[in-house]
């Protein structure tokens, strides 16, 4: 059965500040992002992410790209995608793959993360592709990951599916095999960790745009440094992140929304949804 994922449950996960909280309470979330002429993917995860309320955020992008983020971005950290002597293990969270590029170097960046890193990871976009052509590298996943495909990255994952039912059915298989959690976006967001499954509620098609899915990979890796389990993270960050893209049609149109416009408003959705009923 798909449960629908509403306020109400959203309520329920999310936790009130508390007064006396430091950074490090909330993590230090690593995400690896970005690469020539995609360093937008790279900017808008890291502003969400931040939005999302992490402790701390490091970058990981190309050297020669560091200033766009740390002019863009003063509240992050840089480091340099050359450095093989990274110790992983010191994060509290790693998003990987929005806008890195298939590379010999990402893809032996990725393999370095999968053999070192044994806490869940959040996986998108070429992270994604670069383990739909080495699929054993699916077995690496660390248990309580989230992938975050899009329709056609799970098809490259998966195999072709013609019905929607069809795709979120393996979905769910996946995800149990997997024991993994799977983000399988789209116009209503369908989240499984293979027992429970929940469709989204919230979003508009002010979101079928490039950097949609770059933000919510920012926010989910954000809940997940900040301590929430990984299906808590998967259901609060598509929530909220739909949430502020319906707030965002009070100034602008489908048409005219940027995402940069939606992380604006991420915080409208959480003040929203900790006061509703
Ligand atoms: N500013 C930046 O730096 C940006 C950087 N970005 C980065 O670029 C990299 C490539 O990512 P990508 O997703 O654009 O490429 P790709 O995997 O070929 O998929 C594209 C095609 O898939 C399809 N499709 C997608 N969703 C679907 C759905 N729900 N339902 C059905 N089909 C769907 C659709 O194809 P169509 O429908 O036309 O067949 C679409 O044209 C990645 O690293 C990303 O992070 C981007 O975020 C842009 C902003
Ligand atoms: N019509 C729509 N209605 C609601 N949400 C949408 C719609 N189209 C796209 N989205 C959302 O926007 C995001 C798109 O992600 P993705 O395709 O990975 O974008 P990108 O890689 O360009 O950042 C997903 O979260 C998806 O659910
Ligand atoms: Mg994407």
């Amino acid at each position: 059965m798909i449960q629908k994922l509403v306020q109400s449950k959203i309520k329920s996960i999310l936790k009130i500040r508390n007064s006396d909280s430091n950074k490090g309470t909330f993590g230090h979330a690593l995400l690896i992002v970005g690469s020539k002429g995609k360093m937008g993917a790279a900017v808008i995860s890291a502003k969400a992410c931040l939005r999302s309320g992490v402790g701390l955020l490091t970058l990981d992008v190309p050297s020669k790209e560091r200033a766009i983020v740390q002019i863009s971005i003063p509240e992050a950290m840089v480091i340099d995608r050359k450095n093989k002597e990274i110790d992983f293990t010191f994060f509290s969270a790693i998003g990987i793959g929005s806008g890195i590029g298939i590379t010999k170097n990402t893809q032996d960046i990725l393999i370095q993360l999968l053999e070192e890193y044994k806490q869940p990871l959040v996986i998108d976009a070429d992270a994604l592709n670069i383990i739909s052509s080495n699929k054993k590298l699916l077995k690496k996943i660390p248990k309580g990951t989230i992938l975050t495909p899009h329709t056609k990255e799970f098809d490259r994952l998966f195999g072709d599916h013609i019905a929607t039912e069809e795709r979120i059915k393996s979905a769910v298989k996946k995800a149990k095999e997997l024991n993994c959690i799977i983000v399988l976006k789209g116009h209503k967001t369908v989240i499984t960790n293979g027992t429970e499954t929940f469709q989204n509620t919230t979003g508009n098609a002010g979101l079928a745009k490039g950097g949609s899915g770059d933000a919510l990979t920012g926010m989910i890796t954000a809940f997940l440094a900040s301590n929430y389990t990984p299906f808590e993270s998967a259901k609060l960050g598509v929530y909220l992140h739909g949430f502020a893209a319906d707030y965002t049609l009070k100034k602008q149109s489908m048409e005219s929304m940027l995402i940069t416009d939606v992380i604006e408003n991420i915080g409208y959705s959480f003040k929203s949804c900790l006061k509703s009923p």
